[in-house]
């Protein structure tokens, strides 16, 4: 790369727990020596995917090469957090030679693609690609479709809902900002879900755009990066429901941080996390847990009504051995339900 090229950004979309992580973390583990960088951001406290990223063993990797937006959505706080962690990144003495920037599940990429029209930003970045990462048994599901009984209870909760399926709202604008769209957990899907997912993918799509089918995220590094499509000068072809709106704001969803304490065995807290995750309106449980006589943390995912776990490393020396759960759900979650869920195990402090 010349010292005059426009350093190449891959933005990473998708709804919540749709696979970001694991498709982030996919391209580092096959990036065949090229430096990459990462900017992963979320919502609640927790750095969870920064960590989990962080954590993640691939050989060198680690030192500063993932940087961190914790505080709630990229594309609400991109003079403030975005820019200087971009400004960051370019003052390292060798820069990289590709950024991938993971937005969080409830980002609109949009209003961040448009901050690549900045003068301080476009003279040194281009916006390579938008990949949308979509979770094809949730599509399969119908979870993006207008559903009239979740909208009278999400009513039920809150009288000044006023979307349609704010679920499909986010999802939507996900899509219709791609360049690639990986219908992702492939495993879990039939061909009739499968066919099912792509149908409702393709509904949705008012232009061509290539579906290509995943499962953790597994495909070819070099079919993502390099797309070329310098984003910031096409918006023009990908509405999407906030054009034209100033600022958007996230208030259909809520979010909560818990504390943990340690948990007996893996099982007693899946089973809590679990009915947890029934709960009206939860769409996210994910973070740490300590396990009562292992060295290792539990890391915990649950993804709708679908809860995985597995220890990923051991509790450094001196960290303190806290547990942190982030649940996201519609606005109006029961908090206080959730908390009972979980009370063995854990304390709202958020
Ligand atoms: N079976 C299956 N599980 C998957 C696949 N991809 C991801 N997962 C699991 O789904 C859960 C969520 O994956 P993440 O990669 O953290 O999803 P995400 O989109 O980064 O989540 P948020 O950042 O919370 O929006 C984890 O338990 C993953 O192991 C897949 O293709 N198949």
């Amino acid at each position: 790369m010349t010292g005059f090229a426009k350093i190449p950004c891959t933005i990473v979309t998708g709804f919540l727990g749709a696979g970001k992580t694991t498709l982030v973390r996919h391209v580092l583990e096959n990036a065949n020596g090229a430096r990459i960088a990462i900017l992963v951001n979320e919502f609640g406290d927790v750095g969870f995917d920064g960590s989990f990223l962080e954590g993640c063993g691939i050989e060198g990797c680690g030192d500063g090469q993932v940087v961190e937006l914790p505080n709630g959505c990229i594309c609400c706080t991109v003079a403030d957090d975005f820019l200087p962690a971009l400004d960051t990144l370019l003052s390292w003495d060798t820069p990289p030679d590709h950024i991938l920037i993971e937005t969080s599940g409830l980002a609109l990429p949009k209003p961040l693609v448009t901050a690549f029209n900045w003068p301080q930003i476009k003279s040194r970045l281009t916006v390579d690609g938008v990949i949308a990462v979509v979770d094809g048994p949730a599509v399969a599901d119908g979870m993006f479709v207008e559903d009239p009984e979740a909208l009278k209870a999400q009513r039920e909760r809150d009288q000044s809902v006023d979307h349609d399926n704010p679920l499909e709202e986010v999802f939507e604008d996900q899509i219709l900002c791609a360049d690639m769209i990986l219908m992702n957990k492939a495993d879990l899907m039939d061909d009739a879900a499968r066919q099912k997912a792509r149908a409702e993918i393709e509904d949705h799509l008012p232009r061509a755009v290539k579906i290509v089918e995943t499962s953790h995220g597994q495909v070819d590094p070099k079919l993502l990066l390099g797309l070329g499509a310098a984003v910031e000068d096409d918006l023009d072809q990908r509405k999407t429901h906030h054009d034209g709106v100033e600022d958007h704001d996230h208030d259909d969803f809520d979010t909560a941080a818990m504390t943990v304490g340690s948990t007996a065995s893996p099982e007693a807290l899946i089973e809590k996390v679990m009915a947890a995750a029934e709960i009206d309106g939860v769409l996210r449980i994910k973070g740490f847990v300590p396990v009562e006589g292992k060295p290792m943390r539990l890391v915990v995912q649950g993804v709708g009504r679908r809860v995985a776990h597995h220890f990923d490393r051991p509790w450094k020396p001196g960290e303190a051995r806290d547990g942190r759960l982030v649940v996201i759900g519609l606005k109006g979650f029961d908090q206080a339900a959730v908390e009972r869920a979980l009370s063995a195990e854990a304390a709202l402090s958020a």
